[in-house]
């Protein structure tokens, strides 16, 4: 039996209509759909750019480090900015909503052999033209850009420790990275017109159980320190600093635990980023964001989907993603909660990958506009019976006729694995002239050959025509 290639294809009347009563049966609830709909129009979404290469980078292409993993063997990653960009734009055109950009410093577009002051142009030298043609790509496609200083994956790592290393050395390589990237975050900010975060995390640890804690931490406070004694202005770039539990191979011991970053944010005035995979399995990010915001004037975080560990699945419309989204709005901070996208996937079609979590955070936050504040009332006269019946009353309301005029209002499809799918045929599969457009975990698994050739068609058998 042929599924019909569901909403895409239903007559546009039949949707009007839909909505319209989907809108009555929310208002029955006492909620605006008009209104929630004009907000998520403008929430924006920090959309990550290292979905595409597998967090490889452009500038010393080591292997992924710093206790992070990317896994999976699924062909055709990007290998250089132009087809980064391809697919950026292709991810943007299938997602709904506002977005900026979220760059890494390893995605610095330098000149082959390119110099400064006669020396090769590096981390801790990089500067704002390394990224001109990312500020081109985000005024054409109207995005603000969000940064990153990338404290992994090059050789100045040493021991797997960069701003809180004992060497001073490597200490002070790590610093004027981090100088760097607030100039370039500077950079960004006044070219763009928006505000830029740029977020410090560091994978800074040991895997067994160290001799010394404090020192570690006194060094990445006294690093922290450099790196923001240089002048920036605050009003256009807010530093966050994110905190981890642990990262592979670094189990027993983390420099920038909660406890460490909350304190530092606090103290030095900046604004903590909460990643929900950097946290015990059994701890809820959704539980901590409102402790967050009574005492900080901003919050960022990284969503994810963190599987038994930090493993950055793909984000589903899942119940964790739905209770974050639901604490902001809740909040009415949707204003000062920074929401940025945070997973990689190397399995599966990385341009689905990506549009799928994106789209999952957007039906999140619909999800979230969409709930009636008569529970709050409920829970405050402690008619825990109702209010327990209300929320899964609400499971049952028409959501999916509203998600779709979101995506006609914002001019795109419902059926975006068709559009992947052509994507990869005619996009994609032409990458295939050299062994590097496979994971780094290429092997001949899943009937993929060395080429990184996977039958396009094969594996587009649409799904929709499942008998
Ligand atoms: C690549 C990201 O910056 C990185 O994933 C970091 O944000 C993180 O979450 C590390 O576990
Ligand atoms: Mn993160």
């Amino acid at each position: 039996m042929e599924i019909a290639r569901n909403n895409d294809e239903i007559g546009k009347c039949d949707k009007a209509r839909r909505y319209a009563e989907a809108r009555e049966v929310y208002r029955s609830f006492g909620v605006d759909t008009e209104v929630a709909l004009e907000k998520l129009s403008k929430v924006e979404v920090s959309m990550h750019c290292w979905q595409g290469d597998d967090v490889v980078g452009f500038d010393s292409k080591e292997a992924l480090s710093g206790g992070i993993q990317t896994t999976g063997n699924y062909p055709y990653r990007a290998r250089n900015p132009k087809e980064l960009m391809e697919d950026i734009k292709k991810v943007i055109s299938l997602v709904p909503g506002a977005k900026k950009l979220n760059l890494h410093a390893s995605y610095a577009i330098i000149e082959e052999g390119e110099t400064i002051n006669g020396r090769k142009v590096d981390r801790d030298n990089i500067l704002p033209k390394h990224f001109k043609k990312w500020v081109d790509f985000a005024k054409e496609n109207d995005l603000g850009i969000d940064f990153n200083p990338t404290f992994f994956s090059h050789p100045m790592v040493k021991d797997g420790l960069t701003l809180s290393s004992p060497d001073e050395e490597v200490r002070r390589f790590w610093v004027e990275h981090g100088k760097r990237c607030l100039e370039i975050s500077e950079y960004f900010a006044n070219e763009t017109g928006k505000p830029c975060l740029m977020n410090i995390w560091i994978p800074d640890g040991y895997k067994d159980i160290p001799a010394d804690r404090l020192g570690p931490r006194a060094r990445f406070k006294q690093s922290l320190d450099e790196i923001l004694s240089i002048p920036y202005d605050k009003t256009k770039v807010f530093v966050c600093l994110e905190s981890k539990v642990f990262g592979i191979g670094v189990e027993s011991y983390t420099v920038g635990s909660a406890e460490f970053c909350m304190n530092y944010v606090a103290n030095a005035g900046i604004t903590p980023l909460m990643d929900n995979g950097h946290y015990h399995p059994t701890e809820l990010v959704s539980d901590k964001i409102s402790s967050m915001l009574l005492f900080n004037k901003r919050l960022a975080l990284h969503i994810t989907r963190p599987v038994r560990w930090d493993s950055d699945h793909v984000i589903l419309f899942d119940d964790e993603t739905r209770e974050i989204c639901k604490e902001i709005v809740r909040a009415d901070a949707l204003d000062r909660v920074f929401i940025a996208t945070d997973y990689f996937d190397a399995s599966i079609n990385r341009i689905s990958a990506w549009t799928t979590g994106l789209r999952n955070l957007e039906k999140a936050l619909l999800y979230a506009l969409l709930e009636p504040s008569s529970l709050k009332e409920l829970q405050n006269k402690s008619d825990f019976t109702k209010l327990m019946v209300m929320q899964e009353k609400l499971k049952e309301l028409p959501f999916g006729d509203i998600w779709q005029e979101y995506l006609r209002r914002e001019g795109v499809v419902d059926d975006y694995y068709s559009e992947v799918a052509r994507y990869e045929k005619e996009v994609l599969s032409k990458r295939v002239d050299s062994f590097e457009n496979v994971s780094a975990n290429e092997t001949k698994e899943n009937g993929r050959d060395k080429s990184g050739m996977v039958a396009a068609d094969e594996t587009f058998i649409s799904a929709y025509d499942i008998e």
